[in-house]
Order: structure tokens, then C-alpha cells, then sequence
């Protein structure tokens, strides 16, 4: 397959770095459409081509178009690559808020439209991938998108489009929630006197090696919880400032409602 990729920056390149290097897309049949030189660069290393300004379909025969550009410039950059879908192009989206419809009225209802939420753990295989299709999206094209997909993490196919803006609020901008957790404990490791290094490299491993226990989904979280929590111990002694009046719970209900929100309001 074919693909075009509009935009390959920090999620975007996240994504085409493993469809590349697991061997599922050929740098030969990749291209990228990215204004800066030094990004152009970067997917230049992985053999893809590059350009500056979008080629027209006879410069590079695209049959995915990805969209990866920030949501609030889609409106402007996306209609460029009509002439694409005219000949068959497919397009495939990872902009957060914005709607298939949108799409739809850019390129057509019979335009096939698959829309993804990735996130950046993507690059190394670990990602969560969310995706839904428009009714014009085949079962051969989907299941070729979904082989690309496979190659960024776990892939997941939603019920209904309305599930997106509270997919983008956990598990899309969720990386960045469970880094700023890692750097609070690393934070408090040094106001507890370790050294920055080591304080560091106890929140990293820690943050690893409970995501790697909890990640089979065979025992629940709660019970890997309970499996540190010595009767009157330290964990114990720790999780009460954290579950008191389920004050974690709490907040993280709030960071995802305004995720979601935020999610929404792009969509307009
Ligand atoms: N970052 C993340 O974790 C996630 C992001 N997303 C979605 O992915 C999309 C991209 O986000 P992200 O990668 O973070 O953003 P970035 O800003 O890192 O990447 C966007 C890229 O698009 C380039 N660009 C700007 N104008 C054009 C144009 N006319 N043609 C082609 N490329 C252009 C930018 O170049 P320049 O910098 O030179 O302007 C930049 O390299 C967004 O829609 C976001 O909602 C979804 C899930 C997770
Ligand atoms: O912050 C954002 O808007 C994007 C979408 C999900 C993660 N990053």
C-alpha cells in the first residue's frame, strides 16, 4: 500500500518509525509531506521520501493518505490532497476532536475515512490504537490498515465514533499523565534526599515494572495493589494520603473530563 503521510511530527513520526522498521511498509512505497527541513530529514534516514509542499498524485500515486497534522490547521492543509481521493486515495486521521464528517465533507462520503487515536508509546511497538471507519471503508482496506496498526501496539476498534473524545482523554493523552507521575516521584524521591540520578531511575524502573505486571490484564490492578500492601507497612501508609476521600480517583476523573472536554471543543 501506498501511503502519504501530511505532517511527521512527534506523533506522526511515532507512528511511521515502527510501520517502517517491523518491515510492514516499504520505504519505498512511503512518502511524507512535512514543511520543516529537519523532519524531513529524520523520515529521509528511515528511506521514505519527502517533500516539501504536497506532491500531485502523478509525483507519488498515494493510495492512504495519513493526516497527521495539529487539528486547528487540518481545515486549511487537508483539502490539498483531493486530487488523491479522486483516484482512490483512502484516508486515515489521527487529529484529536474532529469528526469523520469533517472529512466527509472535505472529500466526499465515498471517500473511504478511518479515524485513529494513537499515542507516542507507537515508536516502539507499545502504543494503544483506537480506530473507527466510515461506512465507505472496505474490509480489505481496514484490514490492511489495521497490519500498519498492529505494528504501533494493541489495536482496538470502537463501536460508535461518540467513544473518541474519551478514548483522546485516557489513552491518547494518557503517556503524558503516567510521565508527569514519574516525574513527581522522582520529585519526591529527591526531596526525601536521594540524588536526582538515582531518585530518576527509581520512578522510571518502578513506573516500568508495575505497567509490565498490571500490563496481561490477568491479575487486576487492585490485587497487584493489595500484593505490595504489608497489614500496617509503609505501602500502606503511603496509599492512605493517595485514597483518602478517593482523592487520586478524584483527580484523575477531573483530568480526563477536561481532556474530554478539550477533546469536544476541537471538534468545533
Ligand atoms: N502527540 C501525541 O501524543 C498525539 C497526537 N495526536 C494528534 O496527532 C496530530 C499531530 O500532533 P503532533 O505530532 O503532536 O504535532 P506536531 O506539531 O509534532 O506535528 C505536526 C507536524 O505537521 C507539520 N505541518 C505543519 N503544516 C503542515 C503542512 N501544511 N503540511 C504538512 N505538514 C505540516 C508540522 O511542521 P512544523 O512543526 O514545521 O509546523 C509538524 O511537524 C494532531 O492532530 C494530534 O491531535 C493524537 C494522539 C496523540
Ligand atoms: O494533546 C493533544 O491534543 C494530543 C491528542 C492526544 C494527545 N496529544
Amino acid at each position: 500500500m501506498r501511503v502519504l503521510m501530511v505532517g511527521c511530527g512527534n506523533m506522526g513520526f511515532a507512528m511511521l518509525k515502527a510501520w517502517i522498521e517491523s518491515g510492514c511498509l516499504s520505504p519505498d512505497e512511503t512518502g511524507v509531506v512535512e514543511p520543516s527541513e529537519e523532519g524531513r530529514a529524520r523520515v529521509a534516514a528511515l528511506g521514505a521520501s519527502t517533500f516539501a509542499d504536497p506532491p500531485s498524485p502523478d509525483d507519488f500515486g498515494a493510495e492512504l493518505i495519513v493526516l497527521a497534522v495539529k487539528p486547528q490547521v487540518m481545515a486549511d492543509i487537508a483539502p490539498a490532497y483531493r486530487s488523491a481521493t479522486a483516484r482512490g486515495a483512502a484516508v486515515l486521521s489521527i487529529a484529536a476532536g474532529l469528526p469523520i464528517r469533517r472529512y466527509e465533507e472535505i472529500y466526499g462520503d465515498q471517500t473511504p475515512i478511518i479515524r485513529v487515536m494513537p499515542n507516542t508509546p507507537a515508536a516502539i511497538g507499545e502504543g494503544m490504537m483506537a480506530y473507527i471507519a466510515n461506512d465507505a471503508a472496505g474490509g480489505a482496506l481496514i484490514a490492511n490498515v489495521r497490519k500498519l496498526l498492529e505494528t504501533n501496539g494493541a489495536v482496538a476498534e470502537l463501536e460508535e465514533e461518540s467513544q473518541m473524545d474519551a478514548v483522546t482523554a485516557i489513552s491518547g493523552s494518557g503517556p503524558a499523565y503516567v510521565f508527569h507521575f514519574i516525574e513527581a516521584l522522582a520529585e519526591a524521591g529527591e526531596k526525601l534526599g536521594l540524588s536526582a540520578d538515582l531518585a530518576a531511575l527509581l520512578a522510571r524502573q518502578t513506573a516500568l515494572g508495575a505497567a509490565k505486571l498490571a500490563a496481561d490484564g490477568e491479575t487486576d490492578p487492585a490485587e497487584l495493589r493489595r500484593q505490595v500492601t504489608s497489614p500496617n507497612g509503609t505501602t500502606a501508609a503511603g496509599l492512605a494520603m493517595m485514597m483518602t476521600d478517593d482523592r487520586l480517583k478524584t483527580m484523575m476523573a477531573e483530568v480526563a473530563d477536561a481532556a474530554r472536554r478539550r477533546s469536544i471543543e476541537l471538534s468545533s
